[in-house]
């Protein structure tokens, strides 16, 4: 501010007493000698203040011109300067000039306006106190300066300031009075804390008393609260802002006793009491503040810390899950291994079975026998197998007639001018030859078999083999009539099954038995006639017939061939390039039965390409 302190500033009165303030440790600064608080009507403006006027422009602010100094006042009253408080002049309405230049003339203004309203807390009062404060941002205080050299434009500017600043500092005060007021010892008005600004005025003489330099002292005291309706007095002025003229216009101004609109001077000590205290508050505040950092940093860390252990914990149990969740799952990948297995030994058993059953099905050689008749009206029985190979047996000598591949291909020969009618046989096919073999006996060619009706028989012994497995089959029986008997008399049962197995093979087992009461001998021969393309030169057709036997030791090739063939009623003459006879027999040494005894002839026809050799084709069938 540019003061200059020169003593100790007197302490601010904490007494509630309106006695006369004890002004003798005020200390006059230099520059603020010349300072005039108040021009009445016969003091003129100095130039500043009348710049200052045009300056501050705030309404509440008063500055107001010359105006009358006793009647609007009447007595002077006692001057209580409270402690931090702001004083306004009682003259000064707060906050309801219109503009700055306006002087309230009103009974009302020369009466002290006091309206206290008792604050239940510090913090309270000072928030209602800042808000008026606001409202006296431009608080009037008369600035004069008694130096009528420094009366220029300069000067003016530098009274506005010191008045700004000077508001400043009653601000600050304010502000501390309402925090610290306990320290400072503020009484409290009725039990409550009462915050006042006041302007008041000090008589001339007490002021004078103070200070020989003082012209005039101003202290407005009016107690601003809620309302602006009446003047207080506050007891508990304890500080006072004092601005004084010079005494060396104390004698033209009588009236400085006169209360001065919002003239207040500061105490230096009191200023730096108040640093002091501002300081320690700001330390106090910052302790405070740095305290409850810590304990929200220390809530924060604790929070951390309780989040840290759940997740912690938390952690731990999903890693157990999990390590439960692996074993589960290992577990889980092994049974699902094992029962990988386990189905897969299904799916095979499965497989096999399923080929069980089918096999089952081609067993039941009663599915699979068809039995018709021929144009004679002699029954014909046909054995399929599931691949569609078939043969076909005629009743009519227990004879095949037809033995087909898959492909319907007829292997067997069968002469165009065959005679299907008893008692000749049917040139071709696997005539039976029994119980002679061509002529050599009294017998007819080839024994009587082969002429004769054979039935079905449904009820045969069992085979002692397993040829019947997965093939399909018929069985015949024969039985000498009388007429036989007549011829050859030797009882017997003659049963040949005809087998067709599921890879198109045809079997036939022939097992004659001695019923009768002694022995017998007989001559055998599957007389099979094989189709060939050319007898010649077979290679059309590409395929060989492979022969294999059982109890039949002898073989027999037979062609008629050109001539022949011509002289034969039931053969072509060009057949014979298409037929082979390939008998197995047992010719040479004729089979002799005792009573009871049985012989059996197997005979097993296979067709294979031409590019296989026997030996191949044994190894295929071993499945080697
Ligand atoms: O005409 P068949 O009585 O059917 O006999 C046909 C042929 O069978 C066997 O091969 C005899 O060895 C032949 O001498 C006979 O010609």
């Amino acid at each position: 501010m540019g003061n200059k302190e020169e003593g100790k500033s007197s302490k601010p009165d904490k007494s509630s007493s309106p006695a006369p303030v004890d002004h003798t440790n005020i200390h006059v600064y230099p520059d603020w000698a010349a300072m005039q608080a108040y021009y009445g009507p016969r003091v003129a403006l100095p130039p500043y203040l009348t710049q200052l006027w045009r300056l501050v422009k705030h309404p509440s602010i008063y500055v107001g011109p010359p105006q009358p100094m006793m009647p609007p006042y009447g007595a002077p009253y006692a001057a209580v300067y409270s402690h931090g408080g702001v004083y306004a002049h009682p003259t000064v309405p707060i906050g309801l000039h219109p503009n700055v230049s306006g002087v309230p003339s009103s009974p009302a203004a020369a009466t002290p306006v006091s309206v206290e309203t008792p604050t239940k807390s510090t913090g309270n009062t000072d928030r209602g106190l800042m808000k008026k404060l606001k409202r006296f941002d431009g608080l009037a205080m008369s600035i004069g300066n008694g130096n009528t050299n420094a009366e220029s434009a300069e000067g003016g500017t530098t009274g506005y300031l010191r008045v700004r600043r000077l508001k400043v500092l009653v601000m600050e005060v304010m502000e501390i009075q309402g925090s610290k007021r306990s320290c400072e010892g503020m009484p409290n008005v009725g039990g409550e804390m009462r915050t006042e600004l006041q302007v008041s005025s000090v008589p001339t003489g007490e002021v004078n008393a103070s200070s020989h330099k003082v012209l005039g002292a101003a202290v407005a005291s009016a107690s601003v609260s809620g309302k602006s309706e009446g003047t207080a007095v506050s007891p508990s002025m304890s500080t006072a802002y004092e601005l004084r003229n010079p005494p060396v216009n104390s004698a033209k101004t009588s009236v400085t006793n006169i209360p001065q609109p919002c003239q207040v001077l500061p105490s230096e000590a009191w200023f730096q009491n108040e640093r002091e205290l501002k300081r320690e508050r700001r330390k106090q505040s910052n302790r405070e503040s740095a305290r409850r950092s810590r304990l929200r940093k220390q809530a924060e860390t604790e929070e951390l810390a309780h989040k840290v252990e759940s997740l912690t914990s938390e952690n731990l149990a999903l890693k157990s899950e999990i390590n439960q969740l692996t074993k589960k799952s290992e577990k889980l990948r092994l049974e699902n291994a094992s029962l990988l297995v386990l189905a897969y030994a299904v799916a095979k058993c499965f497989h096999f079975l399923r080929l069980f059953v089918s096999a089952l099905a081609v067993w039941d050689h009663r599915a699979a026998i068809e039995i018709t008749k021929d144009w004679n009206g002699i029954e014909q029985v046909v054995v399929r197998n599931p691949q569609g190979a078939s043969a076909r047996v005629s009743l009519h000598g227990g004879q095949v007639v037809s033995w087909r591949n898959e492909r319907g291909e007829e292997l067997l020969f069968t002469s165009s001018k065959a005679i299907f009618k008893p008692p000749k046989a049917m040139r071709g096919g696997i005539p039976i030859c029994f119980p002679q073999f061509g002529n050599c006996g009294s017998l007819e060619q080839h024994g009587f078999a082969r002429n004769k009706i054979w039935t079905v028989d449904d009820n045969p012994p069992p085979l002692q083999s397993n040829d019947s497995k997965g093939k399909s089959f018929v069985d015949l029986l024969l039985k000498p009539s009388e007429e036989d008997l007549k011829c050859w008399p030797h009882s017997f049962e003659f049963r040949v099954r005809v087998l067709l197995a599921t890879n198109g093979d045809l079997a036939l087992i022939s097992r004659v038995r001695n019923i009768n009461g002694k022995p017998f001998s007989f001559s055998f021969a599957y007389h099979t006639y094989l189709s060939v393309s050319d007898i010649s030169i077979d290679h059309e057709r590409k395929r060989t017939f492979v022969i294999r036997k059982e109890g039949l030791p002898d073989v027999v090739v037979w062609n008629p061939w050109e001539k022949k063939s011509k002289a034969m009623v039931d053969f072509g003459d060009e057949e014979y390039k298409h037929m082979v006879c390939v008998d197995g027999a047992a010719i040479e040494r004729p089979i002799t039965l005792k009573p009871g005894e049985e012989w059996t002839g197997r005979l097993e026809l296979s067709v294979v390409p031409s590019s296989f050799c026997s030996e191949h084709y044994d190894l295929q069938r071993r499945g080697l």
